[in-house]
C-alpha cells in the first residue's frame, strides 16, 4: 500500500482539501514518470489535482482504476477532440482568478517590469504553433513568425523546446534568436549577430552529450517495441526521445505505457516524463527547461541582476520547471497556455497560440511607444540645454 495525496477543491466555497488516500500499489513499484511539478502552486484554484505519481503508477496488478484516471488526465490535459468533457464553468472562473489572462493583466505586467530588461522565453508546440496530430506538420503561421521576429528586435528572445534544436529551428527559421532544444539540453546562441550580446553565437551548452549514443539506441528499441501499436510515432529529439500516442486508441494507452516502461528497464540512466499525449524519454541528469532558462540569463549577462524581467510562455508540463525557477527567483513570471484549469507554477494564462500572438504584439507596441517617448524626452532635454547655452 502507498499513501497518495489528492487535492480536491470546491469552487463554490473556495475550500481546497488535501486528502491522503491509501492505494493498492506495491510500495517498491517504481513510478512510471517523474513529476514535473514538485508541489502545488501557492493557491491552486479550483482544479482537481491528483498526484502525478498516482496517475502514472500503472505498474503490476490491480491497476485498472489507476490507468483509467491516468487516461482521463491525459485526455483532459490536451483536449483536441470535441468529445473531451468540458470543465465546469465554476472551475474555470475560480482558476482564472488564480491565473488571470495575461492580456487582461497587461498593464500590471508592464508596471511590474518598469526599469527592468524584459527577456522572452517561448516554448514552441502549443505555444507558437497549434497542437496538431502529426508532429512534423506543426507549422507556425507567417503572422506568428513576423511577430516573433519583431519581438526579438526589442527583447532578447529564446525558443525553449522539447524538440531537437535543428527541428525547432526549421519550424521557426529566425536566426536572431537563442534556441534551447531537447528540453533545454542543447542550447545555442543566435547565428545572426544579436544586439543584446556580442559574440552570442559562441554560446553552446550540451550537458547531455554523453547520452547521444544511448538515445539513438533507445530510439531504435522504442520503434521496435511499439511497431505493432497503431498510431504511435517515435521521434528522435537528439538528447531525448518522444513516444507520441495522440493517434493511438485510448484503450491502448495503458498498454503502450507498459511497453515504453519495459524498454526503459534496460536504461536506468534514462527517465520518463510526460507531455501532451507524449512520453518523453530523457537522461537522468539534473537539467531541464528551468536550468536552460538560468543558463540563458547568465549567457545574456543577467546572472545576478535584479533589473531583469524574464517572461516564460509555455503550455506543457515540462515548462513547469521554468515557471518554478521564475517563482523561486521572484523575477518575472510564467504564462501558461491552456484553455482548461491546470495545476501550474505560472502566474498568468493565455488560452491558445492566437492569444500568445496578441500578447507578444502588445509587448512590441508598448516597447515601440516607450522608446519613442524616451527619444522625445531626450530631444527636449537637448533643446533646453542648447537654449540655455545660447
Ligand atoms: O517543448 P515543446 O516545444 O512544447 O515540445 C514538446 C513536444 O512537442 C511536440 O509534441 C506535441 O506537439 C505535437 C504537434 O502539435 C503533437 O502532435 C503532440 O501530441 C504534442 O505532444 C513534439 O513533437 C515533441 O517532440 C516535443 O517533445
Amino acid at each position: 500500500m502507498t499513501q497518495q495525496n489528492v487535492v480536491v477543491s470546491d469552487p463554490k466555497s473556495g475550500i481546497n482539501l488535501a486528502i491522503s488516500v491509501k492505494l493498492q500499489v506495491p510500495s517498491n513499484s517504481p513510478a512510471l514518470f517523474t513529476t514535473a511539478v514538485q508541489k502545488p502552486p501557492p493557491a491552486p484554484g479550483s482544479c482537481i489535482t491528483i498526484s502525478r505519481k498516482t496517475l502514472v503508477e500503472i505498474n503490476g496488478n490491480n491497476n485498472g482504476a489507476r490507468i483509467n484516471s491516468w487516461v482521463d488526465s491525459m485526455r483532459a490535459s490536451s483536449p483536441t477532440h470535441h468529445k473531451s468533457t468540458p470543465p465546469l464553468s465554476d472551475d474555470i472562473n475560480s482558476w482564472t482568478v488564480q491565473h488571470p489572462s495575461a492580456l487582461d493583466m497587461f498593464e500590471q505586467i508592464i508596471t511590474a517590469s518598469k526599469g527592468k530588461q524584459i527577456v522572452m522565453f517561448l516554448d514552441y508546440d502549443g505555444t507558437l504553433s497549434p497542437i496538431v496530430e502529426d508532429p512534423d506538420q506543426a507549422f507556425m503561421s507567417e503572422a506568428m513568425r513576423a511577430t516573433v521576429r519583431k519581438l526579438a528586435r526589442y527583447f532578447p528572445t529564446a525558443i525553449v523546446s522539447g524538440r531537437c534544436r535543428d527541428k525547432v529551428y526549421n519550424f521557426v527559421r529566425l536566426a536572431e534568436l537563442y534556441y534551447a532544444g531537447s528540453h533545454g539540453m542543447d542550447i545555442k546562441g543566435p547565428s545572426k549577430g544579436s544586439k543584446y550580446k556580442k559574440g552570442a553565437e559562441a554560446v553552446l551548452c550540451q550537458p547531455a552529450s554523453e547520452f547521444l549514443p544511448m538515445i539513438d539506441e533507445v530510439y531504435k528499441a522504442l520503434i521496435d517495441a511499439t511497431k505493432s501499436t497503431e498510431g504511435v510515432i517515435v521521434e528522435n529529439n537528439k538528447f531525448c526521445a518522444s513516444v507520441h500516442f495522440r493517434c493511438v486508441d485510448e484503450k491502448k494507452w495503458g498498454e503502450l505505457a507498459q511497453v515504453v516502461r519495459s524498454v526503459l528497464k534496460e536504461y536506468p540512466k534514462l527517465r520518463l516524463t510526460q507531455g501532451r499525449k507524449v512520453f518523453e524519454i530523457r537522461p537522468t541528469i539534473k537539467w531541464d527547461k528551468g536550468k536552460a532558462l538560468e543558463f540563458l540569463l547568465e549567457s545574456l549577462g543577467y546572472a545576478n541582476c535584479t533589473d531583469v524581467f524574464p517572461v516564460y510562455i509555455g503550455d506543457d508540463r515540462t515548462d513547469e520547471d521554468a515557471f518554478k525557477v521564475l517563482r523561486e527567483r521572484g523575477q518575472g513570471f510564467g504564462i501558461l497556455v491552456s484553455k482548461i484549469p491546470k495545476d501550474t507554477h505560472a502566474s498568468y494564462s493565455l488560452q491558445e497560440p492566437s492569444e500568445v500572438m496578441v500578447f507578444l504584439r502588445r509587448l512590441v507596441e508598448w516597447k515601440k511607444l516607450s522608446l519613442r517617448r524616451q527619444f522625445r524626452i531626450r530631444r527636449q532635454i537637448e533643446e533646453i540645454k542648447a537654449s540655455l547655452r545660447n
